[in-house]
């Protein structure tokens, strides 16, 4: 597989923090349009079309919801109108960069690339594992929860979004950058047989060692790859504005270079930059950052 690199990019914002119950990830798109993402792509010979934000409905100002799945309606109705936007996008033969918001929206991207693409692979860059059901999950916060349900685990609405049960390969899934699992995670990650390379592995091998063997899974007897960047996969150093940072993340470098070998290999076909969350952010680092990982991603080099 290789197609050849789509100069056409939807951007698609959707400034959702339900699926976080926290504040802040909701300023996420503005943030990244701020840090002048469009003139940065345009200047790389892209043809941009910005197609605005999915405007969730704030629940009353308490935004109070103790469930295990907490504030399941909006999370059901965002993700399958940005469903609907994406598949839309990828029909009219453009790539779709989606702007999050939290990493619940990796539910609805997923599900629209996936009205064209059975066969897909993904390359999910986070510290978490985000595999966490209503069952296991600690939080009840739907952001730990979109790849359970993109493997057919989780609450029948989210399941329901896009229509049709469309499930990804477990063979064709490879996290990076992860540095914690809850332990219902661990267990279904390990019965899922999922290629899981921690930061242990990026410490011992490396990066460029890691992303060649991942960038050969994913790719592989697949028809499109995905790529879905939660922020918190960098070092809190370097990403900081974030609602849930861990320690001992990805290096600004180590993530470039992850970019920078994708575009090389050609084989991206959607992207999502998610969980910037601006208020704990300083000075917008955190979206600069984003836009300059989307930079490599689409192809910028430094000479
Ligand atoms: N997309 C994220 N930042 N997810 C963090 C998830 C944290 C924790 N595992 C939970 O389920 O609540
Ligand atoms: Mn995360
Ligand atoms: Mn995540």
């Amino acid at each position: 597989m290789n197609p050849s690199l789509n100069r056409l990019v939807s951007i698609i914002g959707v400034p959702l923090d339900l699926g976080a119950n926290h504040r802040g990830v909701d300023i996420g798109p503005s943030a990244v349009r701020y840090a002048q993402l469009e003139e940065h792509l345009q200047a790389l010979g892209y043809s941009i079309e910005d197609k605005g934000d999915i405007l969730p409905n704030k629940p009353n100002c308490s935004y109070l919801d103790e469930s295990n799945l907490k504030y399941l309606d909006e999370i059901t109705r965002v993700n399958t109108e940005l469903c609907a936007i994406v598949a839309e996008e990828i029909s009219r033969n453009r790539f779709p960069l989606v702007l999050g918001g939290d990493h619940s929206i990796a539910i609805g991207t997923i599900s629209g690339v996936l009205q064209h693409k059975q066969r897909l692979g993904v390359l999910w860059f986070d510290a978490h594992g985000d595999i966490n059901t209503a069952e296991t999950s600690p939080s009840g916060n739907i952001h730990g929860m979109p790849v359970a349900v993109r493997f057919g685990l989780g609450h029948e609405r989210l399941l329901g979004i896009g229509g049709r049960r469309v499930t990804l390969n477990p063979q064709k899934f490879v996290m990076i950058g992860v540095r914690d699992l809850d332990p219902g995670e661990k267990k279904l990650l390990k019965k899922l047989g999922i290629t899981v390379y921690t930061m242990h592995e990026i410490d011992l091998f490396g990066m460029a060692a890691i992303m060649e063997k991942a960038i050969r899974q994913v790719s592989d007897g697949t028809d499109g790859v995905h790529v879905s960047f939660d922020m918190d996969a960098m070092d809190p150093l370097h990403a900081p504005g974030v609602g849930t940072p861990v320690l001992g993340g990805l290096t600004y470098r180590e993530s470039h270079l992850a970019m920078e070998l994708l575009a090389a290999a050609n084989i991206v076909t959607s992207a999502e930059f998610v969980e910037i969350n601006t208020v704990l952010d300083h000075r917008n680092q955190t979206a600069k950052v984003a836009v300059a990982l989307i930079r490599s991603l689409l192809g910028e080099r430094t000479l």
